[in-house]
């Protein structure tokens, strides 16, 4: 490239940049995900480097949009807000370290009579992706609260911000002026609650927590805000006057006292190979389980003598840095759509993807949930999307990017089914094969998931066997398996030898003696996974009451909502599946459930028959052995927060669960309090 070419393609940059941003920061609606804009952004800022040039709207050195829409009043910000340096890897961790060691050393040279500046110690915080705010407390009041906007000016938002419940509208702290800066954020619990609704009424759907959050405060209607139930973690204080403090530390002291939530992650560290460690073990341990969107992780020098000293580039602060986490959303362009059945009927839509690179891993295929879906994230062949990494599953298709230059047209919508030809009957969002005992992929998965080990666990059955059993033997509901196979017929099928044949046929009478649990969930009820197997199986206790457990009694299960419940009011009240399992039971079936040993003194116990709510990190003791403990006393433990809780146990970083508890009053035990009540036994 000529320095010529290069210019050029800074001014193309900065065109798209502007452009992305003004969709991102203004509009809450992203054109491309953030890992496309990194990427136009990290080579902006390459070019910058090897070229000297820095044209004057360049967004390198600048925070945020620069658009303030005026939907709001400006707000000043009595301190600058900015922007954070970024480091993807530990290596460049490691440099900003020398960087900061080396600063240091320099400014305690330079002044060699002052109060030398001590050792770097490094404050590490979870970054939490919302959107920034920044609360104003007058006199022990809030008045104000805006976004970051430019960092210099943002926009006024307080009546939005107070819809926030865990923001406090006055504080202890009367003795003057203080600005606090945090991020306003959407559980993701609340997310896919909000999801799941939209999904009903055929409203929008909200892309991802980030846009969420930072869409409902910038609702010119309060109440619309209000019914986002946005939640805020608060880091920092700006500005302070009639107040000092020395630390980080002290600062977050000073707003745990005041009543302002803060997150109860953050650690210090004096070295920056414990950092680096530090955080990959939350990545892999605690990030998986947070009920909030985080980007990365902010390293801060805790002295603020030393943060003054360091200072400011145009854009950051010298004194800390962002360490981003690989990206969770990534755009590519769909392909094809291709049709499955499931074992319940069901019609499955599944993307293929122009190849991605993921974190190393090359995905061509994303599921896209169901016909509804498709309808819903208006994806079409040829459409630009953003699919959702993920670690166990095949990633998800999340919505379309919008896109004018792409020609795209319509997906089809199949008639018929994609194994058996029949046609399909569409129920609510999804198309249904109703060919139940003649439609040969419907029966296979069924009869493999009857077999599978979270089901009844048949040894040596595979999609193969299942196959065979189908199209020879006829086999298509998991009772054939009990009372009509035999040595005979098995061997007169391909490839079936003596001894192949009795492994099955011994396989299948061991599963004869299968818990409940697993019965319940060989059976695949629609819409019950297998927390909710054994949920029915410890609520009921025998295979009769589940069978007629009634809507009212199944809904009063926590967590059993009223989709739940009549899936599987519907399920049992089928006559097929009545036979079926009558035959089952004939044939020496016997699937019993077995109440968890109670120890001798449980009925003293406080938790004896009530029902108990884990959540967050348990430090002392894992959360299995917590859950063991509790059954062993007679507790039921359970795993959403109801009316019907008594107590919530609440560990470290506990979220949605433990606000929940504190709306409906329900008793919230911190860990010490638990294991002083549970006994060290
Ligand atoms: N997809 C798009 O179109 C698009 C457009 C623009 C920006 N982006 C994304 O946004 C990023 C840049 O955004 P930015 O400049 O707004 O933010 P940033 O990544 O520079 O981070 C600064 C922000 O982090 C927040 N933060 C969260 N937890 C914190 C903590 N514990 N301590 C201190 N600060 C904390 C602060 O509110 C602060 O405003 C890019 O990397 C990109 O991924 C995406
Ligand atoms: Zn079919």
């Amino acid at each position: 490239m000529t320095v010529q070419d290069k210019e050029q393609r800074i001014r193309e940059l900065i065109e798209l940049i502007t452009e992305y941003d003004y969709h991102y920061y203004t509009l809450d609606k992203p054109k491309v995900t953030d890992a496309d804009w990194d990427r136009l952004y990290d080579e902006l800022v390459r070019l910058e480097a090897e070229t000297g040039i820095t044209l004057p709207n360049s967004p390198t050195h600048r925070v945020g949009s620069g658009i303030l829409v005026d939907t709001f009043p400006e707000h000043k910000h009595l301190a600058r807000l900015w922007s954070l340096d970024k480091a993807q890897s530990a290596d460049e961790l490691r440099e900003w370290d020398k960087r900061v060691r080396k600063l240091i050393l320099d400014h305690n040279t330079k002044n060699p009579d002052g109060q030398p500046l001590p050792e770097p110690q490094y404050v590490l915080e979870q970054k939490f992706d919302g959107l920034t705010i920044n609360l104003t407390y007058e006199n022990g009041v809030l008045v104000q609260a805006a976004t970051r906007g430019r960092g210099v000016v943002g926009e006024s938002i307080l009546p939005q911000v107070k819809t926030i419940k865990s923001v406090p509208l006055s504080i202890p702290f009367r003795d003057g002026l203080i600005e606090v800066q945090g991020e306003a954020i959407m559980p993701l619990s609340v997310l896919a609650k909000y999801n799941e609704q939209a999904t009903e009424t055929g409203a929008e759907l909200l892309k991802n927590a980030r846009n969420a959050a930072s869409g409902a405060l910038r609702q010119k209607n309060v109440e619309s805000t209000a019914k986002r139930n946005l939640d805020a973690y608060l880091y920092g204080i700006g500005y302070f006057e009639g107040i000092d403090f020395d630390t980080h530390e002290q600062i977050l002291d000073f707003l745990r006292e005041n009543r302002i939530k803060t997150s109860s992650y953050s650690k210090v560290y004096a070295d920056i190979e414990a950092v680096i460690e530090e955080i990959a073990r939350f990545d892999q341990e605690d990030h998986p389980h947070l009920d909030y969107l985080i980007d990365g992780m902010v390293i801060k020098i805790n002295d603020l003598a030393t943060r003054v000293a360091l200072g400011f580039t145009d854009k950051f602060p010298r004194w800390a840095v962002a360490f981003k986490f690989e990206a969770e959303e990534y755009s590519t362009i769909l392909q094809s759509v291709v049709w499955d059945v499931g074992r319940t009927g069901k019609i499955t839509p599944t993307a293929l993807l122009e190849p991605v690179d993921i974190g190393g891993v090359t995905v061509q295929r994303a599921t896209l949930n169901n016909w509804g879906d498709i309808q819903r994230k208006g994806v079409q062949v040829g459409s630009r999307i953003a699919i959702r990494r993920s670690n166990d599953v095949i990633p998800e298709v999340l919505f379309a990017l919008e896109d004018d230059e792409l020609q795209t047209t319509p997906i089809d919508k199949p008639e018929h089914c994609p194994s058996c030809g029949s046609e399909l009957v569409e129920k609510g969002a999804h198309l249904f094969c109703q060919n139940t005992d003649g439609c040969r992929t419907q029966v296979v998965n069924r009869i493999s998931h009857f077999a599978s080990r979270g089901g009844m666990d048949i040894e040596t059955f595979s999609i193969k066997t299942a196959e065979q059993l189908f199209d020879e033997l006829g086999v298509s509901d998991p009772a054939d398996l009990y009372d009509s196979l035999s040595m005979d017929k098995l061997l007169s099928l391909p490839r079936f030898g003596e001894k192949k044949a009795q492994n099955l046929l011994a396989a299948i009478e061991k599963s004869k003696s299968k818990d409940l649990t697993s019965f319940l969930n060989a059976l695949g009820i629609p819409n019950t996974g297998a927390r909710m197997a054994r949920d029915l199986a410890e609520t009921f206790g025998t295979l009769e009451r589940v069978q007629s457990a009634a809507f009212e009694e199944l809904v009063a299960i926590p967590g059993f909502g009223d989709i739940v419940a009549e899936s599987i009011t519907t399920f049992f009240g089928q006559e097929r599946i009545q036979q079926s399992i009558q035959r089952m039971l004939d044939a020496g079936v016997t699937p019993t459930h077995e109440a968890p040993q109670i120890v001798e003194a449980a009925a003293e116990s406080p938790f004896f028959g009530k029902t108990v709510v884990l959540t967050g990190t348990l430090t002392t003791m894992g959360r299995n052995d917590a859950k063991a403990k509790l059954e062993a006393f007679g507790a039921k433990v359970t795993g959403s927060v109801s009316k019907k809780t008594d107590f919530v146990v609440a560990g470290e970083e506990a979220g949605s669960k433990l606000t929940k508890a504190q709306d409906l009053g329900v008793t919230v035990l911190t860990e010490q309090e638990f294991i002083a009540l549970i006994g060290e036994a």
